[in-house]
């Protein structure tokens, strides 16, 4: 399969790189984490087992567990921790390393925003906070290094900037959509500003859909080719369809986050995904929350012809439902074949439910944005008073 190699190896070598999935709602799912504060942490067999499923659905990257675990983060939520957050991020990167080395697979260790930068912390406490957790990196000697899941592109250069001390390769994704951050910067400006700041793969992750965010990457890959820099483009989507969101994404749709299952991407819309992101020149593909194992599967089988062979999982799943040629009832056997499983529409079974929601949130886009610019006023909590003043101005 993968020539052993580091991150920026496989992707110069033309390579595709397949993700894992979205640990922290799989987890939640689990029972392991709590929905608001996202928090829980450590947990140490059901993490192993997770990272495992993730492996032998094709995944060629462990990400540690280690999303919102910042200092900050852990003490701003409350959570009665009897371990401090460096051995948080310590125990995720021993356990993402353990089930790197069963398989051909890095460990990449990961960062996200802080509440440190919405309570408008200085750039040297957020870097600060950044640098602890990198610490704990550097000790446990990662592959490389991921900034994830910021809505400021400002905050993700400071992390760039931060993690480049190591000089460790360092991805940056963004979960912004077409519409760019909550600054209102676009995807293409953000993107190089990414690169600018030495990340040498950008891209988005979370908050949208599948094709959406692929959208979202080309426009930053466009901007960043026409700028005469050069970088690595990634995409680590949401699994659920989100046609009807505004510029925040799945947070402000009124089923986030206990109601989204009949959003669900399937498998085979998980082909579709693959082949788009693909087809723009995308090649560090995975997923982000929803995306369970089984879906990860399904990216590494479209991909298959493109990375020599298929994952261990697919033992137990032919490809394009070869396997329901056993099946005993005959109308069933008759689905064993491509065309059906890419033209069938599913249907969601709730007769008195609608297609698509109206996002909540306070409608805050671009225009109100720019009204409110204060960096003291990018916390929801903030916004709403102000935007409330807006409205009645
Ligand atoms: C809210 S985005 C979470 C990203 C993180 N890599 C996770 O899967 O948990
Ligand atoms: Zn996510």
């Amino acid at each position: 399969l993968l020539p052993i190699g580091g991150i920026l190896e496989r992707l110069d070598a033309g390579e595709v790189v397949i993700g894992d999935g979205g640990f922290v709602f799989a987890l939640e799912k689990r029972g392991y984490v709590k929905a608001g504060p996202w928090t829980q942490r450590p947990l140490p067999s059901t993490l192993r087992q997770l990272h495992r499923e993730f492996l032998r659905a094709g995944a060629n990257v462990m990400q540690t567990f280690t999303f919102y675990a910042s200092d900050d983060k852990l003490e701003n939520r409350g959570s009665k921790l009897s371990f401090t957050g460096a051995q948080i991020n310590a125990a995720a990167c021993d356990l993402a390393r353990e089930v790197a080395s069963e398989g051909d697979a890095l460990v990449a260790g990961g960062v996200s925003q802080t509440p440190s930068y919405l309570s408008c912390k200085s750039e040297s406490d957020v870097k600060a906070i950044f640098k602890k957790q990198l610490d704990v990196f550097v000790d446990k000697n990662v592959d490389f290094l991921i900034a994830e899941y910021f809505e400021h592109v400002e905050e993700a250069v400071w992390a760039v900037e931060v993690l480049k001390e190591t000089k460790k390769p360092v991805a940056a994704t963004l979960c912004i959509g077409p519409k760019g951050d909550m600054h209102g910067v676009s995807p293409g400006d953000c993107a190089v500003r990414l690169v600018k700041a030495g990340a040498q793969i950008v891209g988005v992750n979370c908050h949208f859909d599948p094709l959406t965010c692929v959208e979202t990457v080309k426009m930053m890959k466009a901007a960043v080719e026409k700028a005469g820099l050069k970088a690595h483009y990634m995409v680590q989507p949401l699994a659920f369809h989100t046609p009807d969101c505004n510029c925040q994404g799945f947070i402000d749709l009124p089923e986030f986050p206990f109601g989204l299952e009949p959003r669900i991407l399937t498998r085979w819309d998980m082909h579709k995904y693959a082949r788009e992101a693909y087809n723009v020149g995308i090649r560090y593909i995975g997923g982000c929350c929803g995306f369970e194992p089984y879906h990860i599967r399904a990216v590494a089988e479209e991909l298959a012809a493109e990375k020599g062979g298929l994952p261990a999982a697919s033992e137990k799943h032919g490809t394009w439902g070869a396997g329901l040629e056993m099946h005993t009832k005959p109308w069933v056997r008759a689905r064993a074949r491509r065309d059906y499983w890419e033209n069938m529409k599913p249907a969601s079974g709730r007769p008195l439910c609608p297609a698509m929601s109206t996002p909540d949130g306070w409608g805050v886009t671009k225009g109100d944005a720019d009204l409110i610019q204060q960096k003291e006023a990018t916390t929801q909590d903030q916004l709403k008073p102000l935007f409330d003043r807006t409205k009645s101005n």
